[in-house]
């Protein structure tokens, strides 16, 4: 779980985030949603420690980061998956290298043998088992969003960050890859946190869902929620597409 309070964070003198108070579920796939310039990535950059805020707390799982010590901040990092908007793997190294690094990175001592069994086991998880030694060139870019969830859990972390996990890609796949997210999520009790400008996205895993709208927490909700709300701040992100719109129609008709 991460909980926010009051988060105040701005650049030269104009402020982003006006104080935001949202908790992040543990086991639930919590999706940060507005337009843009609405401070999304700012708010999910602040809980990653890129950003400082000038006034607010963090708390992870009941314990705020200013009360963290040095080596909790590190121990932090190590929880931490990120899986970045495109993908963001090493054009030159192998899926298996690509899985691999983040791994190494926190792990002590020689397990070479160890670390090789987990990236296997995780790209089994993604049903990736047999591209361990293809480029990311080689493969589609689902099959690269997958290697890129992999990559995010290999250090089984307690808190998984996606920036638009399924930006780029064709329906099924995005829907494919939103329930991947989703799984993974209840199988490893993580706190998932999701920026997404995806509608489907939000009907199919918004089990919790931040409306952020100037800095503000707009609305807070869940999926079964967000497309029967009569807030209009909502309803006019929500029915901003002509798909959605005839959605609503539908429902205001009984139908
Ligand atoms: N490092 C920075 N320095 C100055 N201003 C910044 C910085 N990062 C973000 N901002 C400003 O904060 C505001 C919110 O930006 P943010 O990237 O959080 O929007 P967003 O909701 O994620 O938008 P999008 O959906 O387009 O990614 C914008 O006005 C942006 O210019």
């Amino acid at each position: 779980m991460i909980e926010v309070k009051d988060l105040h964070k701005g650049f030269n003198g104009e402020e982003v985030l006006k104080g935001i108070n949202f908790t992040f579920d543990r086991s639930k796939t919590n999706l940060i949603i507005g337009q843009s310039g609405s401070g999304k990535s700012v708010l999910l950059k602040c809980m990653l420690g890129l950003f400082t805020p000038e006034k607010g707390i963090i708390e992870y799982d009941g314990k705020p980061y200013a009360e963290f010590t040095d080596d909790e901040k590190k121990d932090l990092s190590k929880n931490i998956g990120m899986v970045f908007q495109g993908g963001a793997l090493f054009d030159s190294m192998t899926v298996e290298e690509n899985v691999l690094f983040p791994l190494r990175m926190f792990t002590k001592g020689n397990k070479k043998k160890e670390n090789l069994e987990r990236v296997r086991e995780v790209l089994k998880r993604v049903n990736l088992d047999g591209t361990e030694d293809k480029m990311p060139s080689e493969i589609s870019g689902g099959m690269q969003k997958r290697v890129s969830i992999a990559r995010a859990i290999v250090n089984r972390p307690k808190y998984l960050f996606c920036d638009e996990p399924n930006s780029g890609l064709d329906p099924k796949t995005a829907t494919v890859i939103d329930n991947l997210i989703q799984e993974i999520t209840h199988e490893y009790d993580i706190t998932t946190i999701i920026i997404t400008h995806d509608m489907n996205s939000v009907l199919e895993i918004g089990q919790k869902i931040a409306f952020l709208k100037d800095g503000v927490l707009a609305w807070k909700g869940d999926k079964s929620q967000i497309f029967k709300t009569d807030d209009e701040t909502v309803t006019d992100f929500v029915y901003s597409s002509d798909l959605f719109k005839k959605v609503r129609k539908a429902q205001l008709q009984g139908l």
